[in-house]
């Protein structure tokens, strides 16, 4: 899914925009033309050498001309391999560094792209054009704009030969490349849509790939293997069929080049021979004009099979540069300043919120205000608002009504850096990275000596079951975690929230997957923590052990506020706190 982006570029215009980032290797694409002019230059001198052996050698019967000859073209022979691969070898550096610097541009802007953006596009999406869609833009650059470029100037370089050589009979022959030239244009602009079928099936192919990657899991729990192997192979064929059009395409084309080909060969040698027959023209003309028909058709040729792949780059680089130019809805203001110190005073003022794309609002005119050092619970149906509540705090969204305000200061005033380096946050849905325990622990400050790692462990009551495991903080945990149960991923991502230098902390329902016990155990362990270096904590939590701990409850219903107070405030005022808090009581005894 194409999701938010400037007015979407043509085709043509993403292409040219591929072509200016060239600019950024100035030297060595002049090297590669300078290369392409001297190959095509060497290429024109061969038919000459050719006319020149058989009229001044063969024919007068000179054997030390036709071995120059021989040896000239030895050379040129030569020369025509050091400057081909020299064209080679420095369109490819070029295309290595665009790609490269491509790959580089989207990556970083995929980091700095807000959460609505990454709420929309699919992932896979975002993989095919990093990947795929990057390697057929370098491919362009490095073989194809190089054919073209070099069949373009032996083109005009031989026509002006043929022209020079005998204008009649240059022109029987030249007739045939307008034809040629309409022929791949009917070619590419025919078959342009086949090539974006192919790119969106192989990304569509890509998606149920990556999907059943990530859940496995679930497809083998509820024994839907047979099932997706027949969507993989169901989308497999189609990508085929998409690749066998174009492949038909060609075939419906390139036949019909190749006659031409062979008809004015023809007409060169019956036109040329009654020449030759009349005495007005040599016979070595008549090879090299051969010769230079065989160049003049090479390029014809290669320009028309690099016109798919220029087709399917231009369509690429329109896919590439969508996310580039993707709009980024969380800015800063030119005039943001810094964050640095909480007061603890955190303002939700008629706050109301709608996601983009959604018909209705997940908040509905929010106000509250924290004081300093409070522990905030959160409390409220699923699906209440309150994930929306402290998405809004960091900033991951911005309010579409309202504001919300640090010690009086709207966070849109902040850098967002600055902003977000304060606020701790667990997640609801924990995500660790592949690698070990400790550098998980510490991935906001990799620096962090190993007794801080250890300390905040403790506090996450995660540091026993690390210490017991063989390797200890350098166990290796694979991707999302894996090898640890859901717990304990909690836990680990507990802790890699209390080694950052937060002032505001956020647990968004973080110890969900913890037994009762030990979320008990890190609540106490985390409430001297809190204290200590939070201005204000925000605990989003079911279970009442939390929220009586908790200096104020909010209690959030349909996207509104609709109480707040102290547990047994709550209790006594509000039906709704009540029945929540008797539906745990109810699946505590039960379970
Ligand atoms: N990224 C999103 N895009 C669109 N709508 C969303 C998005 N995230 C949440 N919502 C909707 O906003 C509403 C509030 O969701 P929110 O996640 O804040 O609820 P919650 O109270 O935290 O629920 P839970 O306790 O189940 O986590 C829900 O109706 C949900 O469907």
């Amino acid at each position: 899914m194409v999701v938010k982006s400037e007015p979407q570029e043509t085709s043509t215009q993403a292409i040219w925009r591929v072509l200016e980032s060239l600019r950024n290797y100035r030297l060595i694409s002049l090297g590669a033309l300078m290369s392409v002019l001297l190959l095509t230059i060497a290429n024109a001198l061969t038919p000459q050498l050719f006319r020149w052996g058989i009229d001044q050698g063969i024919v007068k019967r000179d054997l030390q001309i036709v071995i120059y000859s021989a040896a000239w073209m030895v050379v040129a022979a030569i020369a025509r391999g050091v400057f081909n691969f020299g064209q080679s070898y420095l369109a490819e550096s070029v295309s290595q560094g665009v790609a490269y610097d491509l790959r580089n541009k989207i990556f970083s802007k995929i980091q700095n792209l807000s959460f609505s953006y990454h709420d929309q596009a699919q992932t896979s999406q975002l993989l095919t054009r990093v990947t795929s869609d990057i390697e057929q833009i370098r491919t362009f650059i490095g073989t194809s704009l190089i054919q073209v470029i070099g069949g373009i100037l032996t083109l005009v370089v031989i026509a002006i030969l043929l022209l020079v050589m005998n204008w009649r009979l240059a022109l029987i022959s030249l007739t045939a490349v307008p034809i040629t030239a309409w022929l791949m244009t009917r070619f590419v602009i025919r078959n342009s849509k086949f090539f974006r079928q192919v790119q969106e099936q192989l990304s569509n192919l890509n998606a149920v790939l990556q999907e059943n990657l990530i859940g496995i899991r679930v497809v083998k729990a509820f024994v839907r293997e047979s099932v997706e192997k027949s969507r993989y192979t169901s989308l497999n064929n189609e990508l085929v069929t998409a690749n066998m059009k174009t492949i038909l395409a060609i075939r419906n084309t390139f036949p019909f080049i190749f006659l031409l080909s062979n008809l004015v060969t023809l007409a060169v040698f019956a036109y040329g021979g009654a020449l030759v027959v009349n005495n007005r023209f040599s016979i070595g003309e008549l090879v090299a004009f051969n010769s230079y028909l065989v160049l003049i058709f090479q390029p014809i040729l290669l320009i028309g099979f690099a016109a798919p792949a220029i087709a399917g780059a231009a369509v690429s680089a329109t896919r590439v540069y969508e996310v580039v130019d993707a709009t980024v809805d969380i800015r800063e203001r030119a005039d943001a300043i810094a964050f640095d110190t909480c007061g603890g005073r955190i303002t939700f003022e008629n706050v109301s919120f709608r996601y983009p794309g959604a018909t209705t609002e997940a908040l509905k005119d929010v106000s509250f205000e924290t004081k300093p050092k409070e522990l905030i619970a959160v409390l409220g149906m699923t699906g209440s608002g309150k994930s929306t509540i402290m998405n809004l705090i960091p900033r991951f969204y911005d309010v579409t009504k309202g504001a919300v305000r640090i010690d009086g200061r709207d966070v849109r005033d902040f850098t967002l850096k600055s902003l977000r380096r304060h606020i701790g946050i667990v997640f609801q849905e924990t995500t660790l990275f592949s690698g070990t325990i400790r550098e998980n622990i510490a991935y906001a400050k990799p620096d962090a000596p190993l007794e801080q790692v250890i300390e905040v462990a403790k506090t996450a009551q995660i540091h026993d079951f690390i210490a017991s495991l063989p390797d200890g903080y350098e166990t290796i945990v694979g991707e999302r975690g894996v090898g640890l149960s859901g717990g304990q991923k909690q836990r680990v991502a507990i802790a890699r929230t209390l080694l950052t230098d937060y002032s505001i902390l956020i647990l968004d329902d973080s110890t969900s997957a913890v037994d009762a016990k030990t979320a008990t155990e890190i609540q106490a362990a985390l409430d001297e923590m809190m204290r200590r270096k939070a201005c204000v904590t925000f605990v989003v939590a079911q279970r009442i052990t939390t929220v009586k701990n908790a200096d104020r409850i909010l209690l959030i219903d349909k996207g509104q506020l609709v109480a707040q107070g102290t547990h047994e405030e709550l209790m006594q005022t509000s039906p709704l706190y009540g029945a929540i808090l008797e539906s745990q009581v109810k699946r505590a005894v039960n379970s």
